[in-house]
């Protein structure tokens, strides 16, 4: 079905670049078009990394004062079209208005922190060997950089590449989700209208990610990419990365275990585990896959888990009081009802009513299962959807060791009133980030990433601007 049916065009060195071939965006709640945007090609790709090394020039030589003030400029603009920039990411991606308002306030808590980190890029004196020499150490901006994001966080999961990339002086190419690449063309609208001069963000929308990647990869004026997504796109990239040897961050896919122990306080167990496991539909990196909880209080967790999760309202997210939205696709849908069915036929037990698809969209109810093995698919493969897999332990050391025994190393999670517990979790669960009684640790200030095949390097906080600079040691003879 389609309705109101815009085109809105690419931004490439501060001009609005529109093509004759085009693709849909669908809304996938009521799977209207809502728009189509420009399918780029190379050729759009290289336009695109020319004006951003063009840029560079000018770009890197600025002061860190008149960065940090253009840096805060597009958080004032980001802040005063927030309910736009929120209403269409949850026409694109389907999230709750709630959640898509929560999103672009996360979003552009990553422009105000680098607006004001941007003034602390030190360097170092460091005592020479000799009294004739200075040693100084000197940080850079690597130079241009791609950006490529996913479609389950279309505004924070930009912000939080370019904005440190933009404070440590570097200029940007952005290759934004095929699924939600209007909110990306607003927040570069937002830079224009902010003062960010023409070619430092660059977007190029396509159906076809890799032909635009590939340009990137194989152009030796690109010196970083920074991916988030799935695990095997980021190691594409990071082979297509080698042969230029580029910078790599990836932030890629996670199995999060979520640790219920003997002595947790239940119903903050239960306020917890429906916050990661059902925030943007199951659809986030860091949602709560796989539940652990101990044996002597499985039953009375189940109850009220179960019972909180049936309250949890599914609709279109522009509708008051919707909890959970639609998933991004059919085929997310596919995937997380293969999973359902993988673990019913192994013999794990549905609690409540089934997750059935809607009429439109793509919806799907939150489902509880119990009686749930190592062996299923919903413990193994990430679910992005609401299947919630609850599984028994007996021991800490058995939580431990189930809980790491997987390739994925991003978020996990431990409930506990116990100090000693909380430290034995928190130091021997090989994961990158560790909540404790806390199943929102995401913001700006402190590093996200993963471990094992979750990912390479940080985002956020000073290990996140890190990321965008070189570090050059100039050796004096006085
Ligand atoms: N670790 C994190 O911070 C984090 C955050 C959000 C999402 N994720 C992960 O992202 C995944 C969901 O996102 P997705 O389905 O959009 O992932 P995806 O890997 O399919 O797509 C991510 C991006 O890569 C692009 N892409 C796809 N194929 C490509 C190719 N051959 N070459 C270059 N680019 C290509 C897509 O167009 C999109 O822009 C999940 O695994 C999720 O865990 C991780
Ligand atoms: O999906 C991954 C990003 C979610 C977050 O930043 O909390």
């Amino acid at each position: 079905m389609k309705s109101q049916e815009l085109t809105y065009p690419m931004y490439i060195n501060g001009k609005q670049i529109m093509l004759d071939d085009s693709f849909e965006v669908e809304n996938p709640a009521t799977n209207e078009v809502i728009g189509r945007v420009p399918n780029g090609t190379a050729t759009e790709a290289r336009r695109a990394a020319d004006a951003a090394h063009e840029a560079f020039k000018t770009w890197s030589k600025t002061s860190a004062y008149e960065r940090a003030a253009l840096l805060e400029s597009w958080h004032r603009v980001i802040d005063e079209r927030l309910e736009e920039l929120a209403v269409i990411m949850v026409k694109e991606q389907g999230k709750p208005l709630a959640e898509a308002r929560g999103e672009m306030q996360y979003a552009n808590s990553f422009v105000k922190w680098y607006a004001e980190e941007a003034k602390r890029i030190y360097g170092e004196s460091i005592p020479a060997s000799v009294a004739s020499k200075r040693i100084m150490v000197q940080k850079q901006p690597v130079g241009v950089v791609a950006a490529i994001t996913p479609w389950n966080f279309p505004a924070a999961m930009i912000t939080r590449k370019v904005a440190p990339a933009l404070a440590a002086g570097c200029t940007v190419v952005i290759k934004p989700a095929e699924q939600t690449p209007l909110t990306a063309l607003l927040l570069a609208e937002c830079a224009e209208a902010a003062g960010i001069p023409a070619g430092v963000i660059n977007v190029v929308t396509t159906q076809n990610p890799a032909e635009v990647s590939d340009v990137w990869m194989e152009d030796s004026r690109v010196k970083k990419v920074t991916f988030t997504g799935s695990t095997p796109i980021g190691k594409y990239l990071m082979r297509k990365a080698a042969d230029t040897v580029k910078k790599v961050s990836l932030e890629l896919g996670g199995l999060a275990p979520f640790i219920i122990a003997e002595d947790a306080d239940i119903e903050a167990a239960v306020k917890g585990v429906i916050v990661s496991k059902f925030r943007n539909a199951g659809q986030t990196c860091i949602c709560a896959n796989r539940i652990f909880v101990h044996e002597s209080i499985k039953k009375t967790f189940l109850q009220a888990f179960q019972q909180a999760v049936e309250s949890l309202k599914v609709g279109n997210g522009l509708e008051d009081g919707t909890e959970i939205g639609p998933l991004i696709d059919k085929a997310a849908v596919k995937k997380v009802q293969a999973q359902l069915q993988d673990a019913v036929s192994k013999g794990a037990v549905i609690h409540g009513e089934s997750g059935q698809n809607m009429e439109k969209g793509y919806f799907m109810k939150p489902v509880v299962l119990s009686g749930v093995t190592d062996e299923m698919l919903c413990m193994k493969e990430e679910t992005f959807g609401p299947l919630a897999p609850v599984t028994a332990f007996n021991t800490d050391e058995e939580a431990i060791e189930r809980a790491n025994d997987t390739p994925f190393g991003l978020a996990a999670y431990v409930y506990t009133s116990s100090l000693k517990k909380a430290v034995t979790y928190s130091e021997n669960l090989d994961y990158g980030i560790v909540g404790v009684n806390d199943s929102a640790p995401s913001v700006a200030q402190a590093p996200f990433g993963g471990m094992k095949e979750s990912g390479l390097g940080r985002e956020g906080g000073h290990f996140g601007l890190e990321e965008f600079l070189e570090v050059k040691y100039i050796s004096l003879q006085v």
